[in-house]
């Protein structure tokens, strides 16, 4: 198929109890010259829903980004936003006005006062100057830059720069934000008042989809992760499932009795699925149980009078998943 052949397909389907998709794309492709970058990806972003994309450098996520925003050209597939589609070529600045962007390099006018750079696209929004003043005022309470509105754009800190650039991709309230990576760079504590921001439009209902290598940020604050790699999105999944589905879950459990009574207690139980000695009194366990499964175990031994003293259940966090799913990608 050719861009010219190209014809739109059914909008994209609602999901039960959660509605239609605040942005969604179907067989999106980007080809540069003769490469192809992005292969053809289904997603979608549901209302409220924040969406972390993870993937090594190359992978193609910012080109995604760029044709979810309408930044860059798909050589082939559709944007749906808020239920219409979105075609670039026919300028639909309504659909666009719905979208606001953070990419990972973005300018910052260096003459400009913090206050002057929001004001300045306020006004290209169109934001009427009744409304202007309070709407800036809001916004740099929310990226807690108040104390910094008369300060010139240079001579603010990275994270600052960073909560600048995200107060400005927001200042026409859009229903969905995109950001390319924005942690990057920015010190624990940066990061840290970044992520606050997050949660805050998290829980004021805006749709986010979020890039980052920082996978314990993305962690904290996703619903939804999705994988890709060298141009495909190989893995999207709500982060509970991903837990369930790929991390290995592991419980260190003591008993103050007999070692041989606790192991035969575990032997019992069906989500048990090895047994490490590592002391008289301590066994760890791999373990194929939930953690509703795990408290059952735990439960279970207390019945069967274990005196127990530790029971400590870990899983693989989001980085673990993501390190074993490129090894298993290489080895297959
Ligand atoms: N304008 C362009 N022309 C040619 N190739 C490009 C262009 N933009 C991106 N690419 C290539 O597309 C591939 C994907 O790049 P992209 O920036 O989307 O990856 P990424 O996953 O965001 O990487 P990173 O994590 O390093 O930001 C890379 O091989 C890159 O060199």
């Amino acid at each position: 198929m050719t861009s010219q052949d190209w014809q739109p397909a059914a909008m994209p389907s609602a999901l039960p109890g959660v509605g239609n998709p605040a942005l969604s794309v179907r067989n999106i492709t980007k080809r540069f010259q003769r490469k192809t970058v992005v292969n053809d990806i289904d997603l979608d972003l549901f209302p409220g829903e924040v969406y972390g994309l993870i993937g090594p450098n190359g992978a193609g996520k910012t080109t995604l980004m760029s044709m979810m925003v309408g930044a860059e050209m798909p050589t082939l597939g559709e944007i749906w936003i808020e239920g219409q589609l979105f075609r670039q070529d026919q300028n639909s600045p309504q659909l666009q006005r719905c979208i606001g962007f953070l990419p990972d390099d973005y300018p910052l006018y260096d003459d400009l006062t913090v206050w002057q750079y929001l004001e300045y696209f306020a006004r290209l929004y169109g934001i009427s100057p009744g409304l202007r003043h309070r709407r800036i005022y809001d916004i740099l309470e929310l990226v807690q830059l108040s104390s910094k509105h008369h300060s010139r754009t240079t001579e603010l800190s990275r994270g600052m720069k960073q909560r600048l650039g995200l107060a400005r991709a927001i200042i026409h309230q859009p229903s969905v934000l995109v950001l390319d990576e924005p942690v990057s760079g920015l010190d624990p504590v940066a990061r840290m008042e970044f992520r606050d921001i997050i949660k805050a439009l998290q829980q004021s209902g805006m749709t986010i989809l979020i890039s980052s290598h920082v996978l314990s940020d993305l962690a904290d604050f996703c619903s939804t992760i999705g994988i890709m790699e060298l141009g495909y999105l190989v893995e999207s999944a709500p982060l509970n499932e991903l837990y369930n589905r790929l991390s290995r879950r592991q419980i260190f459990i003591a008993t103050l009795g007999e070692g041989p009574a606790l192991a035969q207690a575990l032997d019992a139980h069906a989500c048990v699925v090895s047994q490490t000695r590592v002391s008289d009194r301590e066994i760890c366990v791999e373990f194929a149980g939930d953690e509703a499964a795990a408290g059952e175990l735990l439960r279970s031994l207390i019945a069967a009078g274990i005196p127990l003293c530790q029971f400590n259940h870990t899983r693989e966090d989001l980085e673990t998943i993501f390190l074993k799913h490129l090894d298993h990608k290489q080895v297959s």
